[in-house]
């Protein structure tokens, strides 16, 4: 963790403190990620991969409830009201339909069998974010400071290196890549951490969420990774 003494750091510094902190943290350099990118996954881990995760997907827009919902400035409430709106109205429909496209049916993605550590993982963002402040809450999504370079390599791995999967699930990767997508959000993130981060009790509760977040997706890729890579020769219900 991050020592910051009692000293308010500038933003900008603060915030390249936090890049540092989180670079060598996030799920990019996971087993499981790495695998995907080379291509040496099997269709059901894959499967595997995109049913447990769709138990974060489907999370999100709790998530951002909770946050919603401890946050007393409606500036604030304005701009993060959008993320609910965007994983509703499109995000978790595209990532039903990246399950399609692995050949998952509807079913088998919104019923799935989620691993247990991964509803663990998942359940507990959702409490932080409904019992932490709203800064806490809204820090957890800085994790977006490293998450383009890793869907960016994902889809162009998916693309080139699993040629059985559909085109049409990749929209899910391309709307995140594209400007209304991560980008917008994150430029929210930063604009509302920018005016409402003022002591180094809040960047604290930064950090810490920084580093839950990365331990999340850290965690959810252990879960799959333990699961349908180690055990059973790499073999899954999804084969
Ligand atoms: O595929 C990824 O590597 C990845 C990472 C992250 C992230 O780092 O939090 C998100 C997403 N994807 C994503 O698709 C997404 O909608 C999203 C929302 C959030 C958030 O914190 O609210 N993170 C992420």
């Amino acid at each position: 963790m991050i020592e910051l003494g009692s000293s308010l750091l500038p933003f900008e510094e603060f915030i390249n403190t936090l890049k540092d902190f989180g670079k060598d943290k996030y799920h990019i350099h996971h087993p499981f990620h790495r695998l995907m990118v080379e291509g040496k996954l099997t269709p059901g881990q894959i499967r595997a991969w995109v049913v447990n995760r769709f138990y974060y997907q489907r999370i999100l827009p709790m998530k951002d409830a909770a946050i919603i919902s401890n946050c007393p400035f409606p500036e604030v409430r304005r701009i993060w009201i959008k993320r609910i709106l965007n994983h509703d109205n499109y995000g978790i429909e595209m990532w039903i339909k990246l399950g399609e496209a692995v050949g998952l049916n509807r079913e088998q993605i919104v019923e799935g069998n989620v691993l247990p550590a991964v509803r663990f993982a998942v359940d507990t963002y959702l409490n932080l974010c409904k019992h932490r402040s709203w800064i806490y809450g809204v820090a957890t999504t800085l994790t977006e400071l490293f998450a383009p370079q890793a869907i960016e390599e994902r889809i162009v791995a998916l693309k080139d290196k699993y040629p059985w999967i559909k085109p049409e699930g990749f929209e899910y990767f391309e709307w995140r890549l594209s400007q209304k997508g991560i980008s917008e959000d994150f430029s929210g993130t930063i604009n509302i951490l920018k005016s409402h981060v003022k002591s180094p009790k809040d960047q604290m509760e930064c950090i810490e969420a920084l580093s839950f977040k990365l331990d999340l997706l850290w965690s959810l890729l252990d879960a799959v990774y333990y699961e349908y890579i180690l055990k059973n020769d790499g073999k899954t219900p999804y084969d």
